[in-house]
This record gives structure tokens, sequence and C-alpha cells, in this order.
């Protein structure tokens, strides 16, 4: 007796795994990515992986004494270079701007606002950066907002903070600070916005790299993949955020530095701003580089090269030297 078993024809739907962080703010980004993709592909199936990061798990130790090889980024990076996930969801600013071998950004999506914000313990409701008082105390921990903000406020006192958004901003309401320094896109994600007292304006600080944008990490080459991502691309954010990342790129030798950017595209010119600050907020070497979009990432390269020779490279000798 002979029996037929029907052969299966049709490919099976493939699944598409993503892998993110565990923070509140990881994930909602990573779902806003899962259900962009998933109304444009509607035949694909996604499933979301958490991760637990270096840069979670280690709490108690300054960021800037860490340093950013990839912090917040390793084991993802693992995940996908091990097969276990196909694409990474990050904040494109902890995205190292050196990523591993065989391992590419794929993807940067549409940028939020930018700029940093400051919040304010609620005792400080009537006042600004300028107007809190003498030695108020002021929680951040990134070099370059506490070298622009030093520099433009010497009155104020700045100490180092550190955990997840709610985290920080518990600490902030329980009075351990009288403001914190946050940046305005994730407060958005995360419903917030209204906890935002001040956009602060790019004359007094520039934001950093890649801020308020996403970006999409997979395999080199692994075309199936980039061809899903890439529907999220936003161009305009994308030609932004690679100047700014050539930029830092150039300048960075391993130590986290106080460098600030701001870009503008207007139709065919990209402008692009880039900063470099002495930790004690002293001096600020400020230059600006314009040019076609294309030429982008030439443009943040050549801008480098430039605020070096201007005083930049002395900064970031005495800082790489501080943390040898
Ligand atoms: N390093 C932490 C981090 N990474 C991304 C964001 C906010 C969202 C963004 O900049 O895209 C934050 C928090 C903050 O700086 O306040």
């Amino acid at each position: 007796m002979t029996s037929t078993v029907p052969t299966p024809t049709a490919t099976p739907t493939r699944t598409i795994r993503i892998g993110s962080r565990k923070s509140q703010l990881a994930l909602v980004q990573t779902y806003w990515v899962r259900d962009e993709l998933q109304k444009q592909f509607p035949d694909l199936t996604f499933e979301v992986t958490t991760m637990d990061t270096q840069g979670d798990k280690v709490l108690d130790v300054s960021l800037s004494k860490i340093g950013d090889k990839g912090l917040f980024t390793q084991e993802l990076e693992d995940g996908m270079l091990q097969g276990n996930i196909d694409f990474a969801v990050h904040s494109l600013k902890d995205l190292p701007t050196r990523l591993p071998e065989g391992l590419m950004l794929g993807c940067i999506t549409e940028r939020e606002d930018p700029a940093d914000a400051l919040v304010v313990h609620e005792k400080h409701q009537d006042k600004q950066l300028d107007t809190l008082p003498e030695g108020a105390v002021v929680g951040t921990s990134s070099l370059r907002r506490l070298a622009q903000l030093r520099h433009h406020f010497p009155h104020l006192t700045f100490k180092d903070i550190r955990g997840n958004l709610n985290t920080r901003l518990r600490k902030l309401d329980e009075g351990q600070y009288d403001a914190i320094i946050l940046a305005v896109a994730g407060l958005e994600r995360l419903g917030m916005g209204d906890r935002i007292h001040q956009n602060i304006p790019a004359d007094i600080s520039l934001h950093a790299v890649g801020q308020g944008a996403l970006g999409i990490e997979c395999r080199e080459g692994d075309t199936d993949i980039l061809n899903v991502i890439k529907a999220l691309e936003h161009s305009e954010t994308a030609y932004r955020c690679l100047a700014e990342r050539a930029f830092l790129r150039e300048l960075e030798g391993g130590c986290q530095v106080p460098i600030g950017v701001n870009t503008v595209l207007d139709g065919e010119t990209l402008t692009l701003t880039g900063l470099v600050a002495s930790l004690d907020g002293q001096t600020l070497i400020k230059e600006q580089i314009q040019g076609a979009p294309s030429e982008a990432e030439a443009m943040g390269t050549a801008l480098a090269k430039s605020v070096r020779g201007q005083g930049a490279q002395a900064i970031l000798d005495e800082i790489n030297a501080a943390n040898r």
C-alpha cells in the first residue's frame, strides 16, 4: 500500500527576531519599530528578544569613567553575530561610531527634537537655568552637558546621576537634585513631555551625536533584513546623523569626551556645527561647515580635523591622559 504525503511547497513565513534592551525607553522604541514594520510587511512575523547590557548592570560607576565602548550595545551585537537575533534597535546616541566587524548601521529613523531639557524640582517651578539659585545642584552624567552648562552658568553645581529615566526623575523628586538634564526625545517617547521645564537652546548647549534618532544595527550584507529595516529610514535624519557620527568618530580616542553637535538640512545644503569643550567649561571650540548632503561623512571628518587644529587636540590629549 502506498500513502502520499503532501510535500510543502510554500516557503514558511520567516520570523524576524528583534533585539532590545529591557529599559522602558528601549522597549517603547523597539515596539514602535516592530509595529511600523508589521504595518509595512503584514506577512512577516516579528519577535522581540530583550537583553540586559553592561550599561544596565553597572549603575554605580560614572558613565564617563567606564567610557562608551558598546556599553549599551555589546550583548545585542553578540546576539546578532551568533544568529540569535536579526537586528537590534538602539538610541542612535548610544551606538558607538565604530561597530564590530560583521555588523553595520542599517537604518536611521526619523529624529525627534534632539535638544536637551531642563527638568526641575517642584520648588523651582518659577526658575530657568539662569535663575536657579547659586549652588543649585544639577544632575547630569554627560561630560558634554556638564562642560557647556558650566561655561554658561558657573553659579551652578553639577553632580553625577545614573539610572534609567524613571530612576533619575525619582532622585530629582526626592530632593537629591534641584534640577536634572535629560534628552527631550526620551521624555517625549515615554509620554513625560510635561516634565520638560525648559528646552535648552543650541547656543547654550549643543546636543549629542545622534540624539533623538533610532539606529537599527544588523549583520553586514544581510540583504533580507536590510530590505525590511530600510523601510523605516528617514533620509534627512540619516544625512544629518552620518555627518555627526563622522565628526565624533574622527575625534574620539576611546574615552568619553565633551563633544556637541547641531545639524540643519535646508534643501541641498547640510550645515554641521561641532564643538569640543574642556571639562572645566573654560574653553569651547566651536566651528561650522556646509556642504551637500551626499558629502555628509566627509564634512564630519573635515570639521573634526579643523577643530583639532583650533585647539581641540590639546583638550582631547588632556582628557585621554587623565583617564589612562
Ligand atoms: N544615554 C542614555 C540615553 N540614551 C538615549 C536617551 C534619550 C533618547 C535619545 O537621545 O534618543 C538617553 C537619556 C538621556 O540622555 O536623557
